[in-house]
């Protein structure tokens, strides 16, 4: 009930949209029901004059015919402004609701996205919402407030016309309750299981897109088809299943029981015989009838109205999971940068705190200065950008920059005076420049041309026909990883932060583009603190310092030289890749 409440809570930012056309949707329905009232009285006045031999006065006929249709016409208005109205609120507040789990989603906590797929995230977002969308705010709320107002109308019409048939057919209701309930209990595992064949579908279906290359690659493209096509399969069945179960329980079911009740009705009408006259005129049974046929679609709709519920709070709870989780508390302090001078004091940290990743490292950087991070994978030099970048906290000691403990003071802050170019660069869709300026208003055209010839990225945009401009799609699949990396170090140079990280900026690149990258890297490190994430040795022998990490811990530290010299891990490494290179 709580999430019930929770998910109708939100037509509280559309209060008035929703207000008015409740009120549409009464006035339609309550009109719709009264437009038979007027087809009794000329139906009754026809027989009647007929019977007694008394002529049909046409004028009359015609002015309630036309005032029927009048009735027709506006009961059509309000139930179509109040369904726009209804529409119109249900899919604002869907979007307020995405809008709301994107914002929350961006505030969370990088750990919050360790062990999630993207796509299931994603799916809560644009899935979930939509689900919400189309079976919570637009079927079930909406429709549920329309058809409870048509079946109420009808009873209250069917009580004032005759109150004998009326309470009749209040018999019905428990009925209903016990079919409504076979309905859920036979559909909710189909629905289930239909829900999991679309989200398999999905994730298959990207694992395969992500991967298309390797998959041609490999030739897997049969067994990769067999895998979806069983998939698929499932889907079908689960498919088939629910639309023979709408057919048997909704449809057919209920033509049965309309016949029956208006067989019943009939039945009933035609015992109403006194002193040979029949106790209904012939008006109110076309009233009876008119009523009746009217009165099984919606009542259809609320017995299936229950599974789409269960569906979409289903989706709800997924949605408000993601909305709920904590975001992480932090200080309103900005950092005061004024060197980039860093220090890692006794640092100790874990992704899980049981399980400590750097153990006691201690190092400090001054400004302008290079530290090398070098080590086998896995032993820690994310880890210490991440505390940096105080994505994460450590668990004992101190990251400090400007002799201002990080702990204490805003994310926002630290992050905003730091640059990073990462071995494979991020581009978001939009220009080169806006990935450039990263819509920064400050960063002018000039400012970007100027960054990018700097960095040695000029020809880059030589041969583009909109120069700067060029749309960037798909993550900047056009242009080459060394454009790419190109690109991102003119984004860096143009932020000017005070310390800079570079990724692995040189792996897996030929020696052609090596030197560009070199080039790049030199122009860009000029002046700030920078921290480089080296595979190649070569790319850190000028740096002012070698962090040689081994599983989470500083096993050595100094210059190249004097690592050289030392004799040990950085040498040994240092000399197999010389030799490795050589050959
Ligand atoms: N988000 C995470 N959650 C849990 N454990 C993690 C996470 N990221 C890294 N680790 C673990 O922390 C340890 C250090 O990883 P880290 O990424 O810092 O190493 P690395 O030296 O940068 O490795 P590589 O050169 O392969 O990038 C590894 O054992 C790794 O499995």
């Amino acid at each position: 009930m709580k999430l019930f409440n929770r998910t109708l809570s939100y037509y509280k930012y559309e209060w008035k949209f929703y207000t008015l056309g409740i009120f549409l949707s009464l006035l339609s329905a309550g009109t719709s029901i009264y437009a038979p009232m007027i087809g009794k009285q000329m139906i009754d006045y026809i027989s009647e004059q007929v019977s007694n031999h008394q002529t049909i006065e046409f004028g009359w006929i015609m002015q309630k015919f036309g005032f029927f249709m009048l009735v027709i016409l506006f009961s059509s208005l309000c139930g179509y402004a109040s369904y726009l109205l209804l529409a119109y609120a249900s899919n604002r507040v869907s979007k307020k609701l995405r809008d709301e789990a994107f914002n929350h989603m961006q505030k969370l906590p990088v750990s919050y996205f360790d062990d999630k797929p993207a796509g299931k995230i994603s799916a809560r977002i644009v899935n979930d919402v939509e689900l919400l969308r189309t079976n919570f705010y637009m079927n079930f709320s909406n429709a549920v407030i329309i058809d409870i107002l048509t079946v109420g109308s009808i009873y209250v019409a069917l009580f004032i016309v005759t109150p004998k048939i009326g309470t009749a057919l209040l018999l019905l209701f428990p009925f209903f309750a016990i079919w409504q309930w076979i309905y859920v209990k036979l559909a909710t595992p189909i629905n289930k299981k239909w829900r999991e064949s679309v989200s398999d579908l999905n994730s298959h279906t990207a694992e395969i897109v992500q991967g298309v290359s390797i998959v041609q690659l490999y030739h897997q493209q049969d067994s990769m088809l067999e895998e979806f096509e069983e998939t698929n399969q499932t889907w079908l069945n689960t498919r088939i299943k629910s639309i023979r179960l709408d057919g048997t329980l909704s449809w057919d079911f209920s033509a049965l029981i309309k016949n029956l009740v208006m067989f019943g009705v009939l039945l009933f009408i035609g015992t109403q015989f006194v002193d040979g006259v029949l106790g209904f005129s012939i008006g109110t049974i076309y009233v009876i009838i008119n009523y009746i046929s009217r009165l099984f679609d919606p009542i259809l709709e609320l017995v299936r109205m229950m599974s789409t519920l269960q569906q979409a709070l289903s989706g709800g709870r997924r949605v408000f999971e993601l909305l709920d989780e904590p975001i992480e508390a932090d200080s309103t302090e900005p950092l005061n940068f004024t060197e980039g001078h860093v220090v890692f004091d006794h640092v100790t940290f874990g992704y899980d705190p049981e399980k400590a990743v750097l153990k006691e490292i201690n190092f400090s950087a001054d400004k302008g200065e290079t530290i090398g991070l070098v080590g086998h994978t896995g032993s820690g030099k994310s880890s210490i950008i991440n505390l940096l970048f105080r994505f994460y906290d450590p668990q004992k000691g101190a990251v400090l920059i400007d002799g201002q403990p990080l702990v204490e003071k805003n994310r926002e802050s630290i992050r905003s005076h730091m640059g990073i170019v990462l071995q494979e660069p991020y581009l978001f869709s939009g220009t080169i420049a806006t990935n450039i300026s990263m819509n920064d208003p400050k960063i002018t055209d000039e400012m970007i041309l100027d960054a990018l010839e700097k960095v040695g990225g000029k020809d880059i945009i030589a041969k583009l026909p909109l120069g700067i401009h060029e749309p960037v799609v798909e993550k900047g699949q056009a242009f080459s990883s060394g454009e790419r990396q190109l690109i991102a170090f003119a984004r860096t140079l143009a932020s000017d932060p005070k310390i800079l990280i570079l990724d692995e900026a040189t792996s897996h690149i030929d020696t052609e583009t090596e030197e560009i990258i070199q080039h790049a890297m030199e122009v860009v490190k000029e002046g700030r603190t920078t921290f480089i994430v080296a595979h190649r040795l070569s790319t850190i022998q000028n740096a002012n310092q070698i962090l040689v990490l081994d599983n989470g811990e500083i096993k050595e530290q100094g210059t190249h030289e004097s690592l050289l010299a030392l004799d040990r891990y950085y040498a040994e490494m240092y000399h197999l890749q010389a030799k490795g290179a050589a050959s």
